[in-house]
């Protein structure tokens, strides 16, 4: 780490997680150059983030924000509802959204009435992990709905031992009564690994005091 920490040839780093048991993922990820944390999970980032400042902006709720306001223009005022509370997808989207004048709420397995509140929602967002976890009836007519999840399940229909990707939510059902929907596969994650190269666009243009290219980033 610290040898691409030091390389002025290297504007980003990313550590895939999760990480081996014996590692520990804090002290790696504190570890990186906070300037170069391309996933923006260094705790400065966060810190940044958090109030407001300038920072490094984690790659899947960027995507989301960039989602959210091309179909919107401004969501100022609109109530999200966040689903997940993990450190890589459901704290830094609401975090986001919040910084974009939404009410947010974080929603996770302890709360109660979770079809009640997903109710309430102008803009769902779902990160929990859960295969096909929200159903259409949940959803508020006309609602847009970001499906963050990634789960690969069985699909014997398409031969045996063959799988297929699913989100969070159960499209099918959801597609009839949101306004918008993101699709999985071709959602969510493609944003993710094209914010992964906007976020290091902008940490070089950082290193190098130029001026970023507008809309790279939150
Ligand atoms: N598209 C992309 O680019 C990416 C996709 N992902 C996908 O997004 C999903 C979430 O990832 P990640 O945030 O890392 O997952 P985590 O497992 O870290 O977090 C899941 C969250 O969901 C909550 N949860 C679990 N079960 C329920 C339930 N029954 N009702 C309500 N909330 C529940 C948990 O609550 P609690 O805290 O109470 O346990 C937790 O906060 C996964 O499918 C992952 O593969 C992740 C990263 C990038
Ligand atoms: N430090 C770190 N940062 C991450 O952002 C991170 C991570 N670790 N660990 C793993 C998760 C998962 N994740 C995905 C990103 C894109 C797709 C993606 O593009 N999926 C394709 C489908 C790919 C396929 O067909 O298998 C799609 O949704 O269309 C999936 C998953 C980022 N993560």
């Amino acid at each position: 780490m610290d040898q691409l920490n030091n390389d002025p040839a290297v504007h980003g780093i990313l550590v895939q997680l999760p990480l081996p048991g014996h590692l520990n993922e804090d002290l790696i990820i504190n570890s990186i150059a906070p300037e170069k944390d391309v996933d923006g999970f260094h705790i400065s980032n966060v810190g940044l983030l958090g109030t407001g400042q300038k920072s490094m902006v984690p790659c899947t709720p960027l995507g989301c924000l960039m989602m959210l306001r091309d179909h919107h223009g401004s969501i100022s005022g609109m109530n999200a509802v966040v689903i997940g509370r993990s450190n890589i997808v459901g704290k830094p989207m609401a975090q986001l959204l919040l910084n974009d004048s939404a009410t947010v709420t974080i929603a996770h397995s302890r709360t109660k009435d979770l079809p009640g509140v997903v109710k309430q929602a102008d803009i769902v967002v779902a990160a929990v992990g859960r295969p096909e976890m929200v159903p259409g009836d949940w959803i508020k007519e006309g609602a847009t709905v970001i499906d963050v999840g990634i789960n690969r399940i069985d699909a014997p229909e398409k031969g045996e031992g063959k799988t297929r990707l699913v989100g969070d939510v159960h499209f099918e059902s959801a597609a009839k009564v949101a306004g918008a929907i993101t699709p999985v596969p071709g959602g969510v994650g493609p944003m993710t690994i094209a914010c992964l190269l906007a976020n290091t666009v902008t940490a070089c243009c950082r290193a190098n005091g130029l001026e970023e290219p507008e809309g790279l980033t939150a």
